[in-house]
């Protein structure tokens, strides 16, 4: 595997699951996959699961790993070709690029959306640069549109905690203060399509993913008629992705109260279980009740962050 960017890259995903389950219960046995071989986990933007489960992830595999925070004590980074660099950037991607990749033999790379301009974000610009001119395997940790690495321990947990063949499993949206990318949401509807569940999605109009990920889901705006017989609830709040209202990519459209996850939510549905990729805001997307209840799975989620990436560095390694 050369890149990790979408469910396909995996190949078949119940052979996927079965290699989980297996390096779950012997995550240090693959360690000569990895002996002096580099990790480099390059940072735009903050991070704490992905930062601690992709660096515990490469170790188990008898990994060197180098992380680094461009934007603490690297020289700031000109992404735009054909300018003048007479401003704050010192240096530009298409030197730091080859410069990095010769000091690993692959990368990680989280980089946000700026939700500024659609095309730029939905083009994978930035790491788009980085698989380009690195001569090296990419995975994602995060990039603009997509978060694989969560949407796979997302489906691990389900596969773990599912009470029937096919689980009802419902994407809501939920408010939040800030304007968030669609990567995270992006990337679940793209894998529960590819997985066999039966999924539905949930939120106010304007909000409606990039076919691409959710391809032709039917949304149900009815938030309760969404969560009734739900097995799984997945919350999360993202920023408007400009498919039905392109004039407003990137916006806050709605932060009605109405769709934070509360247990009279959460008595719509089969005894759901409530799933987050975390860091979550307390009181906007969830009640506390909610989310410490023991129908919350968002620490064995969280767990399982090492997991997915260890499926996925053992892939590029054998591929090397
Ligand atoms: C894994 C999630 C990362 C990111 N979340 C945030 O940026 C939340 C930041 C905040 O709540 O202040 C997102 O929504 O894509
Ligand atoms: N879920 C997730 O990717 O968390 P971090 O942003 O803390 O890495």
């Amino acid at each position: 595997m050369k890149t990790f960017f979408n469910v396909s890259d995996l190949g078949n995903l119940t052979q996927a699951l079965a290699e989980a389950r297996e390096v779950k219960n012997n995550r240090f046995g693959f360690q000569p996959l990895g002996k002096n071989k580099t990790l480099l986990m390059i940072f735009f933007n903050n991070s704490l699961r992905t930062r601690l489960s992709t660096q515990k992830a490469a170790m188990n595999l008898g990994m060197n790993v180098i992380v680094l925070d461009v934007n603490a004590g690297a020289w700031k980074l000109e992404t735009e070709r054909g300018v003048i660099m007479d401003g704050d950037n010192s240096e530009h991607l298409l030197e730091a690029i080859p410069v990095m990749a010769s000091y690993c033999d692959l990368i990680g790379i989280r980089s946000f959306a700026g939700l500024v301009e659609r095309e730029f974000d939905y083009a994978e610009t930035i790491v788009n640069q980085f698989v380009a001119y690195s001569g090296r395997p990419v995975f994602a940790m995060e990039t603009a549109t997509v978060h694989p690495l969560q949407a796979f321990a997302d489906l691990i947990t389900i596969e773990e905690h599912k009470k029937s063949e096919r689980p009802k499993v419902v994407l809501t949206w939920a408010p939040h203060c800030r304007a968030l990318p669609q990567a995270v949401p992006n990337s679940f509807a793209e894998w529960m399509n590819a997985a066999d569940v039966d999924f539905v999605i949930t939120h106010p109009k304007g909000y409606e993913l990039d076919p691409k990920f959710a391809g032709n889901i039917k949304v149900e705006y009815d938030q309760r008629k969404a969560f009734e017989g739900a097995d799984f609830i997945y919350a999360k709040n993202w920023s408007c992705p400009g498919v039905t209202r392109p004039a407003d990519y990137g916006k806050i459209l709605c932060n009605d109260p109405a769709w934070t996850v509360d247990q009279e939510h959460m008595s719509w549905t089969n005894n759901a279980y409530f799933m987050h990729c975390l860091p979550v805001r307390r009181g906007l997307i969830v009640t506390d009740d909610v989310i410490e209840s023991p129908q919350s799975l968002v620490i064995p989620e969280a767990a399982n962050r090492e997991i997915s990436a260890e499926v996925v560095i053992k892939r590029i390694l054998e591929g090397l």
